[in-house]
């Protein structure tokens, strides 16, 4: 059985060096095998249709993919979920049994040679461009940009937009709430249960831990993604005790010198006598100090995993029988040569529960000389989020680990992020969808992104992003660089970048990935905390964050209000 030097039981993975990730030996598809180009909107199979009888099927057209508005109230957001769109994008193939069933859902009278043509559609005429995953984007920024044959590049629309909204949604969220946690404290994600069905449990699992969570308790999501998988127990452990019979006589080896004790006799002596250090009477005849059936679980639990020993301690009551009983078999383990880990609690008021825990473990300590136990992990659950861990925090918790589940995975706060997908450009000319409201308008054309940087090594941060077209050259270091807010004439600023990064690359193009661009997911957990790093942080507060500067070249300012102008009508007042 594998155990964690931590504690938690764990899976093997954990605590190794992870090798270099070697794209050549997988099979590079989706995650998921309901990411398929049935996985869309069936508007988008009658768009092709009308797209092939008008002649449009050798547009070149340009997507944009980008969200409006930053999720949880928040003036950030991770980007995710492209590793996924690759896996998609170059397995793309309508089978033959997909093409019966577009027929038979297809409006009446659609012609057979269509189907010719989704049977033959692939997408090596399909270009990707994309900021890396696990960077911090913004409001309007192409996250992707799709280039091809309009029909195809129109049919990946939904299927980007679902691999992409809840993995930069949910990535957003572990990012909020390790921010909320502090550095120093273990994050663990305990969704799986209670998560929008396997694929949502199994996603956030996977995102959530680039977002910086430490683990998960999903192992089906650590055996495929190499995240390390933890977990302690649950209450049914304890439940299914009920008298100290059930582990009588059971012995236990002393680790080096191997002599044997029986272990429930040597918990019981040390349960009398740290009792009246948690002021109850410790009768094991009449219960009426730590419940015995409580006392035989954590005994049974301590047995099979002696260097991994964590008791959830609120099952009857946590500061009279669960913390109890946890020292008394904490100190047995210790005379025999372990060291035990520490406690769940997982309802009441976990601040003051843990405040107290510490307490009574700082006085065994002392009383027994058995000084670890001081610094025993406390882990804490129960309907955890964001709001909740900033409140425990103000009120001095003495919490080591938090185990999340609920409002992490499913995003209880804002459920989903509002990612479109837009046509920009086709056959090189621009498009812009109008808008009465200014933040709806698309920014037209083939844009790429840089980010001015300010500052270098630890005082490097991120100054302002700005929107170019593909053609102006990038902003220079040292040069002051124009930037214009995309629709507000009058706000304008120059930027001195001491460094500048182009956010765009391509990933896929002739039908190939650019695997060596991919990074691992460990990589990609780096890259989101180096982002989080040089995001300043009045953007990254909790209240009234302030928003971050995405402008545009004046160039592409001029460019899009020309459009906006000539494509809006002008009204007859009479
Ligand atoms: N000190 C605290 N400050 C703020 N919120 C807390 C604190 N302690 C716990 N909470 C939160 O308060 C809520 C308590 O949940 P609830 O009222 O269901 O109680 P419970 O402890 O689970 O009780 P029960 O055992 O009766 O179900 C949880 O969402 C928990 O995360
Ligand atoms: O509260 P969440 O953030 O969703 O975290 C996951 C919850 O799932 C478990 O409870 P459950 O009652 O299902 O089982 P248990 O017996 O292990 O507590 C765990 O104890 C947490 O309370
Ligand atoms: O391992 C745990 O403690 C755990 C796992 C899933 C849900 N709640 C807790
Ligand atoms: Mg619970």
């Amino acid at each position: 059985m594998p155990q964690a030097t931590d504690g938690m039981v764990d899976g093997e993975v954990d605590g190794l060096e992870r090798p270099k990730k070697d794209w050549s030996k997988e099979d590079f598809r989706p995650t998921n095998s309901l990411t398929q180009p049935l996985l869309t909107d069936l508007y988008q199979l009658t768009m092709a249709y009308a797209y092939w009888k008008s002649g449009k099927k050798d547009a070149h057209a340009v997507f944009d993919l980008f969200f409006r508005k930053n999720p949880f109230d928040g003036e950030y957001t991770i980007f995710a979920g492209l590793e996924e769109v690759l896996r998609y994008i170059s397995s793309f193939h309508f089978s033959e049994d997909d093409i019966r069933y577009i027929k038979s859902v297809m409006p009446p009278g659609c012609e057979d040679e269509f189907f010719h043509y989704l049977q033959d559609l692939t997408t090596k005429d399909i270009s990707v461009y994309a900021i890396a995953e696990g960077s911090v984007v913004f409001p309007r920024e192409p996250l992707v940009r799709i280039e091809g044959p309009l029909p195809v590049a129109q049919l990946l629309e939904t299927t980007l937009l679902t691999l992409i909204n809840f993995p930069s949604l949910v990535a957003t969220n572990a990012a909020r709430i390790r921010r909320a946690a502090g550095e120093k404290k273990e994050l663990l994600e305990f969704g799986l249960r209670r998560a929008q069905g396997p694929d949502g449990a199994v996603s956030a699992s996977k995102y959530v831990y680039i977002g910086g969570f430490d683990g998960t308790s999903n192992a089906l999501a650590g055996k495929l993604f190499n995240i390390p998988a933890k977990g302690t127990h649950a209450h049914s452990f304890v439940a299914a005790f009920t008298s100290l019979d059930e582990v009588k006589n059971m012995t236990m080896k002393h680790k080096e010198s191997g002599k044997e004790v029986d272990f429930l006799e040597l918990c019981l002596r040390y349960r009398s006598e740290m009792s009246p250090l948690f002021r109850v009477v410790d009768d094991a005849e009449s219960g009426s100090g730590g419940n015995n059936g409580e006392l035989a679980a954590f005994a049974a639990y301590a047995m099979a995993f002696p260097n991994g020993f964590l008791a959830l301690v609120d099952t009857f009551d946590t500061l009279r029988s669960g913390l109890l009983n946890f020292c008394a078999v904490a100190k047995a383990l210790h005379d025999l040569g372990y060291a035990a880990v520490g406690v769940r609690i997982d309802s009441g008021d976990l601040a003051y529960l843990s405040k107290e825990a510490r307490l009574l473990f700082k006085k065994v300590a002392h009383r027994f000389s058995f000084p670890a136990l001081a610094t025993a992990k406390i882990v804490a659950s129960n309907d955890l989020k964001e709001e909740t861990i900033y409140s425990l925090n103000e009120q001095e918790h003495q919490i080591d680990c938090f185990g999340v589940g609920t409002h992490l995975v499913t995003c209880q706060k804002q459920p989903a992020l509002g990612c479109v997908y837009k046509l920009v450009e086709i056959d090189g000319q621009p498009r812009m969808k109008i808008s009465q409201d200014a933040a709806k308008l698309t920014i037209p054309g083939r844009k790429v992104i840089y980010r001015i940087i300010k500052g270098e090594d630890e005082y490097a941060e991120y100054l302002i992003d700005v929107i170019q077209t593909v053609d102006e050259p990038p902003p220079e270091a040292g040069k002051r660089h124009l930037c214009r807010h995309p629709f507000e004439e009058a706000k304008r600023t120059y930027a001195l970048p001491t460094s500048v990064e182009c956010l765009h690359d391509l990933y896929f193009q002739n039908g190939k990935v650019f695997f060596e661009k991919l990074p691992s997911l460990e990589e990609l957990r780096n890259n989101v905390q180096r982002n989080l790093r040089l995001l300043r942080n009045d953007h990254k507060r909790r209240l009234n964050p302030t928003p971050y500067k995405v402008s545009v070249s004046p160039p592409l300012y001029e460019y899009l209000h020309t459009l906006w102008l000539a494509s809006a009508p002008i009204g007859d007042l009479y």
